[in-house]
């Protein structure tokens, strides 16, 4: 499923209008009664439903739900909330249509009495307004959402909550509190952001009869459970251990054991053929006690953290996790260097690994084989020199710059983890729950993405589907035996069993 802007979303409606040959009016009708029955899914007929309408289309989907939900006998009011000629075009089509059916249309004369009909409402349907929202709420729909959000009302959101920003970059904004939204056609970018995805609610899309063939295929989509399951590795039946990947996992320290420990556990609960651990030796005797099956080579210490160089020979290797509890030791920094530009294998770089990198970043562009780098938001910015806000404020168009710039696959972390290719495309894996916020959860998926890795012809793929797994065995262990306050990040390692058998079939 594609992910579009707001541009993206104009222009699909008008290469299906201009060159596909559809109707507008149709499209509204299609998306009104998509939204309708859903809404129906959701609501008693006994229950009192005000629809608010807005000028532009997502006010002419508004008459559409309307009429729809009033021709099955539901109890609609529908509130016009502008002036009628501001009513055009599409909208004023289906207004003449609900009008036409001998519907009664209420026309916002004195805000006071429509907050006296909401406090009555058992169910608001926002249909103010869509995608075309600019700046700030003008007058009546800054009133009029500030009232809505504090009524008890069920809120459901036609295609975006009045007020959101589609896009990213907007982060001072005042929008409608949904609990639900219905999505028209697509997902728009904001579904996604840290600062507007609150505001959808619980979301769906409906689909409304654009033409897929004919449409530009934006550059960032959702990862699905159906892709998933159709590209998770397959288990060969004459399947040897080096078949499965060699994997090479360094950093731990003395005080940081932990970490490179759950790396190569979930590596290898991933379907790793074997995990080797370049760790300080005073760390290894813990990290061996977490995970008998995983070998070790030696590697110089100073202060009970990695130093200088690795006497290893890379080749042996299908692919490299590297800097999970390696801590930030000068003495360190060689090490990182030395990967980057010996290794001729997939790497991936997680946690102090990132720290470490920011001071040689140029060496990215000289790499030959595949990059990985897997920062959450503190890390990411610290690797461009903004601040968090500043990120999460455009996390898509940053990290599409920097993934583009330096020729590497970003993993940007998150409730929604945004996978950047070199190229450009972005996918968003989206299952997870705040069960994972939690030190180690970072860890679990560096091995669960250096298995996928070396048992997957596609990275991005690889990348995709180990954030599935590692997101959805969170939601299956929270709907069961833990709740999203005690989960570990080692009961996230177990329940991986729980989710290859749900998924790798
Ligand atoms: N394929 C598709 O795309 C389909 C799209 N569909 C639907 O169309 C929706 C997009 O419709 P749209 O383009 O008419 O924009 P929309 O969100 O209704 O708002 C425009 C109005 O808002 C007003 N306005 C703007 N900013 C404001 C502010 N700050 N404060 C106050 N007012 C403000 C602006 O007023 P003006 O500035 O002109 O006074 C203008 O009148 C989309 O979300 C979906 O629901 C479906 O029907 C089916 C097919
Ligand atoms: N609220 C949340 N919802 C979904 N996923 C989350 C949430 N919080 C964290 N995660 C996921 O958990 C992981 C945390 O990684 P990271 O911050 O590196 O952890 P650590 O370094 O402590 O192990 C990431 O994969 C992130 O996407
Ligand atoms: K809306």
């Amino acid at each position: 499923m594609y992910i579009v802007t707001a541009k993206e979303m104009y222009d699909w409606d008008r290469k299906s209008i201009e060159e596909a040959g559809m109707d507008g009016k149709l499209l509204m009708e299609n998306a009104g009664r998509a939204v309708a029955g859903q809404v129906e899914k959701q609501v008693r007929s006994d229950q009192y439903i005000i629809v608010l309408i807005g000028a532009g289309n997502n006010g002419g989907d508004g008459f559409v739900i309307a009429r729809t939900l009033l021709n099955k006998g539901y109890a609609v009011k529908a509130w016009q909330l502008v002036p009628d000629e501001k009513i055009k075009g599409d909208a004023l089509a289906h207004k003449q249509l609900y009008l036409g059916a001998g519907y009664e249309l209420d026309h916002l004369t004195e805000v006071n009495q429509l907050f006296r009909e909401l406090d009555q409402a058992d169910v608001v349907i926002d249909a103010m307004l869509g995608i075309g929202v600019e700046g700030k709420l003008k007058s009546p729909f800054d009133q009029v959402v500030a009232y809505v959000n504090q009524t008890q009302a069920y809120k459901i959101a036609v295609d975006i909550p009045t007020g959101v920003p589609a896009d990213e970059g907007v982060t001072e904004f005042d929008g409608l509190q949904a609990d639900y939204t219905c999505i028209i056609a697509a997902p728009k970018m904001s579904v996604f952001l840290q600062h507007t995805a609150p505001f959808y609610g619980e979301w769906e899309v409906v689909e409304i009869g654009l033409p897929p063939l004919k449409l530009n295929k934006p550059s960032q989509s959702l990862w699905e459970r159906y892709k998933a399951i159709a590209s998770l590795p397959k288990r060969n039946p004459f399947s040897h251990k080096g078949t499965h990947g060699k994997g090479l996992l360094i950093g731990g320290s003395y005080l940081m054991p932990g970490s490179i420990a759950l790396s190569a556990r979930a590596a290898l609960r991933s379907g790793a053929g074997l995990a080797t651990v370049a760790s300080p030796g005073s760390a290894w005797p813990s990290v061996s006690s977490h995970i008998p099956e995983a070998t070790a080579v030696d590697a110089k210490e100073v202060n009970g953290m990695l130093a200088g160089r690795l006497d290893v020979d890379f080749s042996n290797f299908d692919a490299i996790a590297l800097g999970m509890g390696m801590g930030r030791s000068n003495a360190s920094q060689e090490i990182v260097r030395q990967v980057m530009e010996e290794a001729d294998v997939p790497v991936l770089i997680d946690a102090d690994g990132l720290h470490h990198l920011k001071e040689f970043l140029e060496v990215l562009k000289n790499r030959n084989r595949p990059t990985i780098l897997t920062p959450h938001p503190g890390e990411m910015a610290g690797l461009l020199g903004i601040t968090v806000p500043e990120l999460l404020a455009r996390p898509f168009e940053r990290g599409r710059r920097f993934a583009c710039s330096h020729g590497v696959y970003l993993v940007l972390k998150g409730p929604a983890t945004i996978i950047t290719a070199p190229d450009g495309t972005q996918v968003v894996e989206s299952s997870g729950n705040a069960g994972l916020a939690k030190g180690g959860s970072g860890d679990v998926l560096s091995g669960i993405l250096l298995a996928l890795v070396m048992q997957s012809e596609s990275i991005s793929e690889a990348l995709c589907n180990g954030c599935f797994l590692h997101g959805k065995t969170a939601e299956l262990l929270t709907g069961e035996r833990y709740s999203q306050s005690d989960l570990l990040a080692t009961d996230l390692i177990e329940g991986l069993s729980q989710s290859f058998r749900t998924f790798s079939i």
